[in-house]
C-alpha cells in the first residue's frame, strides 16, 4: 500500500508532468499520387502538454496543415502514433475534444452571426436554452456581444474570424486548432486578433495549437514553437518560449523576444538550405 508522502509525491508529479493532449511518436505520412509518393511528414515526435500554446511554422509544403488535420483525424498517418487526450485521434473526434478554425472563417452567409455559432450545437442535439447560453458566452470571450442578429457580409474580416473562433469554442473542447487564421488580414487588424487570441487563451486556459507563417505571431503567442522544414516535412528545431506567460505587443521589441524570432529564423534558414 502507498504512503500519504508517496501518494503526494506522485500527485506533484502528475502536476510537474501532466499527461500530454497531444503525444506524437515517429508519426510517419506519405501520399500516394499521380507523380509518385510525397513524404509529407516523416518521422516525428511531438508532445503538447495541457494549456501550451503551440505554433507550427516552417515554409509551404512542410506539412503544418497535414499534421494538423492528422491531429483532427481529417488524415491517417502512415506510420507511428498519436494520441489526443489519450486516445485514438478518431476517438477525440467523436468525443467533440477540438474546435478546427480554418483560414477563412467559413461561415455561412445565410446565418447570422448567432446561428453559425449554434450550427455544431444543434448538430450536437442541445436544447435551446443550452444553446443561448453557449452563444452568448462565447461571442463575449471573443468581443462581439450585441452582433448575434447580424449577417456575417455584414462584419469586417476581423470580426468574421472571431465569430468562427467563437463557433469553435461553442462545442467546449479543450483543444482549438487554428490553421492560419489571421493569415489573410492585414498586419493592424492580425496585431490586435493576436492580442485578443492571446487574452482568450490566458482566460480559458485551452491547449491551442496554431499554423502559421509569421514569425513575430509565432513569438508572441506561442509557449513553444515547432520549426518544421519540407521534402521530407520533419521538426527541425522546438523551442520552449522563455518569455513570461502574460504577454503584452510591446514584449516584441525586447531583448528575449528578438532571441527567440532570431532562432525561429535560423531555422528556418537551415530548412531550407537542405532544400536547395
Ligand atoms: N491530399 C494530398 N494529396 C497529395 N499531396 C498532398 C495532399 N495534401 C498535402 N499534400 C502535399 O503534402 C505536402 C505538405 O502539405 P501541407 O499543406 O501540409 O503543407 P503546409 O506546410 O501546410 O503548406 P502551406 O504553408 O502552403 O499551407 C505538400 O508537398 C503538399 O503538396
Amino acid at each position: 500500500m502507498l504512503t500519504g508522502s508517496e501518494i503526494e509525491d506522485g500527485l506533484e508529479d502528475a502536476m510537474r508532468h501532466p499527461d500530454p493532449v497531444i503525444d506524437i511518436a515517429k508519426l510517419s505520412l506519405t501520399f500516394q499520387t499521380n507523380d509518385g509518393p510525397v513524404h509529407a511528414l516523416s518521422d516525428i515526435d511531438l508532445a503538447i502538454e495541457p494549456g501550451d500554446f503551440v505554433s507550427f511554422i516552417g515554409p509551404s509544403g512542410c506539412g503544418k496543415t497535414t499534421l494538423l488535420r492528422v491531429i483532427a483525424d481529417l488524415e491517417r498517418p502512415t506510420a507511428g502514433s498519436i494520441t489526443v487526450n489519450g486516445v485514438s485521434p478518431e476517438q477525440a473526434r467523436l468525443n467533440r475534444a477540438y474546435g478546427y478554425v480554418f483560414q477563412a472563417a467559413a461561415l455561412y452567409p445565410w446565418r447570422s452571426i448567432a446561428k453559425n455559432v449554434a450550427l455544431p450545437l444543434e448538430i450536437m442535439g442541445l436544447s435551446r436554452a443550452e444553446q443561448d447560453a453557449r452563444i452568448k458566452k462565447n461571442l463575449e470571450l471573443v468581443n462581439l456581444a450585441g452582433f448575434e442578429k447580424k449577417y456575417p457580409w455584414q462584419l469586417s474580416g476581423g470580426m468574421q474570424q472571431r465569430a468562427s473562433i467563437a463557433r469553435a469554442l461553442a462545442v467546449e473542447p479543450n483543444l482549438l486548432l487554428m490553421d492560419e487564421p489571421f493569415g489573410a488580414l492585414d498586419e493592424i487588424v492580425r496585431d490586435h486578433l493576436n492580442d485578443q487570441l492571446h487574452q482568450l487563451w490566458a482566460k480559458t486556459n485551452k491547449t491551442v495549437v496554431f499554423v502559421t507563417h509569421s514569425i513575430p505571431e509565432a513569438v508572441y503567442l506561442s509557449t513553444k514553437i515547432v520549426v518544421l522544414c519540407p521534402r521530407p516535412g520533419r521538426v527541425y528545431d522546438v523551442i520552449d518560449s522563455t518569455l513570461p506567460r502574460e504577454r503584452t505587443l510591446d514584449m516584441r521589441e525586447s531583448e528575449e523576444f528578438l532571441k527567440i524570432a532570431h532562432r525561429v529564423r535560423e531555422g528556418l534558414k537551415a530548412g531550407h538550405a537542405y532544400d536547395d
